[in-house]
């Protein structure tokens, strides 16, 4: 018999015999995340697109002999909680939930989109006290974070004081989505906190009726993604990303509000949400300026000799990455690589020192993501400088798409011996899906690992720019390595 690896995704939640909510929502979209979907049947609502017409709660030994069979044989890699009807049912699960270990997202379902109770009075107490301190995650929106709070959430200025109270009642990160209160720019933000760190991701205000299903959607599609081995941060992106797509692709189907659509794994940027740590403020965010063109062949090298050597070849751009200067020896290696970028007409970007750089008026400036907490990125625009940015995973994608800087890298794409990773090579088909998301809209670059001969393979993924240390600095013959790799660039784009 072939051994199990499709991960197991719980959803213990009603049934929507609209088919546009609930378990039915749920089962669609862990399909579409290649996860195995088990059932707990909470209630059996009657309801269409446009009312909750009757609901009828699970027996206590029904629900107990779903659990227990699934518990029994189909063990969960993650639960996913929607509807919890009443005290009964809340009380079953968090006693269930007493002696389970893996990840549980909770989405605190009260009120259908037709306006429909799903929650008894008096409930919520019930599942802030028992539930919310064995909670991964809750995903309220805001109506529901008003209520779990017993307060209104008047503006976009008060969600985050409202998230960290609601981690404070004992969840151990919460995100609160959508409604009116959350538009800005023709965007919505949802915040998320863990009551230490928080963000906003951002994405497009889609216009449409037929939304019937999105909480569900959301909270399963993180559940999905967390059990594919997505760390939360990623999963929340990639959840965001598909409930635009599902919004974006939806269709009326009865007479009210049509359900999300489930189209597979998100494809486009327009749906992908951007990142930002403060609330995003009012009017444009800073531009950068474009790369002018493809970067092409773009060694990273630690000395302005090394950009000397290879500007001579004929290499137009290049990224000094120094670690070991500081003071004045720093200033002048920064100085001589910016004069000699001048020289060549290339593009020289300096890693790290922003600062310097802008005073220098280097070409642009490369920066790693925890660079992008301490660096002033509206400096860096004002000064004209362009802004490359690494990214390594989707929240990390999310996070510079937040920027609109000039490239975005993408790394590793395989092992790399040149610096230490925390994270695991990104791969060449993740590059292409990367090409294909984000290539339409900046200009990339894949690095990490590549030497000559793998350098074919990414170049056929559509990326058209690969930087590289050791394939070039380590080369015996770096001149005739860089010649090879600029000649497979040009095959490349033509
Ligand atoms: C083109 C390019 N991509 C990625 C990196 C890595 O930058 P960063 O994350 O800032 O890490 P360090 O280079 O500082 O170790 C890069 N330098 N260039
Ligand atoms: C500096 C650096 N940043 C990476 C990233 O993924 O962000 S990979 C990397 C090292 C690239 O060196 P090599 O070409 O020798 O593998």
């Amino acid at each position: 018999m072939a051994s199990r690896k499709k991960p197991i995704v719980w959803s213990i939640a009603g049934s929507d015999s609209g088919g546009g909510a609930g378990i039915q929502a749920d089962l669609a979209t862990f399909h579409n995340f290649a996860v195995h979907g088990c059932t707990v049947i909470t209630a059996i609502t009657a309801q269409n697109s446009f009312a909750v017409g009757h609901v009828s709660v699970t027996p206590r030994r029904t629900l107990a002999a779903q659990i227990n069979a699934l518990d029994s044989d189909l063990p969960a890699d993650v639960i996913k909680l929607g509807m919890l009807a009443d005290e009964g049912v809340v009380s079953m699960v968090a006693k269930y939930l007493e002696g389970y270990i893996g990840f549980v997202v909770c989405d605190p379902v009260m009120v259908s989109t037709s306006g429909g109770e799903l929650m008894a009075t008096g409930v919520c107490e019930c599942l802030i006290e028992k539930l919310l301190p064995r909670c991964d995650l809750l995903t309220p929106n805001l109506s529901e974070a008003e209520a779990i709070l017993n307060r209104k959430i008047k503006g976009l200025d008060e969600i985050e004081r409202a998230a960290a109270d609601i981690v404070a009642l004992g969840a151990r990160s919460v995100i609160i989505t959508g409604g009116h209160l959350t538009a800005r720019n023709n965007e919505r933000h949802d915040y998320w906190t863990d009551g230490i760190e928080g963000f906003w991701l951002s994405g497009a205000n889609i216009d449409t009726l037929n939304t019937h299903g999105t909480g569900c959607t959301f909270s399963s599609a993180i559940a999905a993604a967390i059990a594919r081995g997505y760390d939360l941060r990623d999963a929340l992106v990639i959840a965001k990303a598909y409930v635009s797509q599902g919004l974006r692709m939806a269709v009326q189907l009865g007479g009210g509000p049509g359900p999300v659509a489930h189209v597979g794994w998100p494809q486009r940027l327009a749906d992908f949400p951007s990142f930002s740590r403060r609330l995003p403020a009012l009017g444009p965010r800073p531009v950068f300026p474009s790369c002018d063109g493809e970067l092409g062949l773009y060694p990273v090298v630690d000395s302005a000799d090394w950009i000397a050597r290879l500007l001579v070849c004929g290499v137009k751009t290049i990224q000094l990455r120094v670690k070991n200067l500081q003071g004045e020896a720093l200033r002048k290696e920064i100085q001589r690589a910016v004069a000699l970028g001048r020289e060549y007409n290339a593009r020289v970007f300096i890693n790290d020192f922003w600062k310097i750089a802008i005073e220098e008026q280097a070409y642009g400036v490369h920066l790693g993501q925890e660079d992008l907490d301490v660096a002033d990125i509206a400096m860096i625009a004002k000064a004209g400088l362009r802004l490359g940015v690494s990214t390594h995973t989707y929240y990390e994608v999310a996070r510079a798409h937040g920027l609109r800087p000039s490239y975005i890298a993408i790394g590793p794409v395989y092992s790399t011996t040149s610096k230490q990773m925390p994270f695991s090579p990104q791969g060449v088909p993740q590059l292409r899906r990367w090409v294909g998301i984000l290539g339409g809209d900046y200009t990339l670059t894949a690095i990490g690992g590549i030497d000559i001969k793998r350098a074919k393979e990414v170049l056929r993924t559509g990326v058209r720019s690969v930087a590289m240390i050791s394939a070039i600095t380590q080369a015996e013959d770096p001149e005739a390595v860089v010649a090879e790799l600029m000649a497979l660039h040009e095959a490349a784009a033509t």
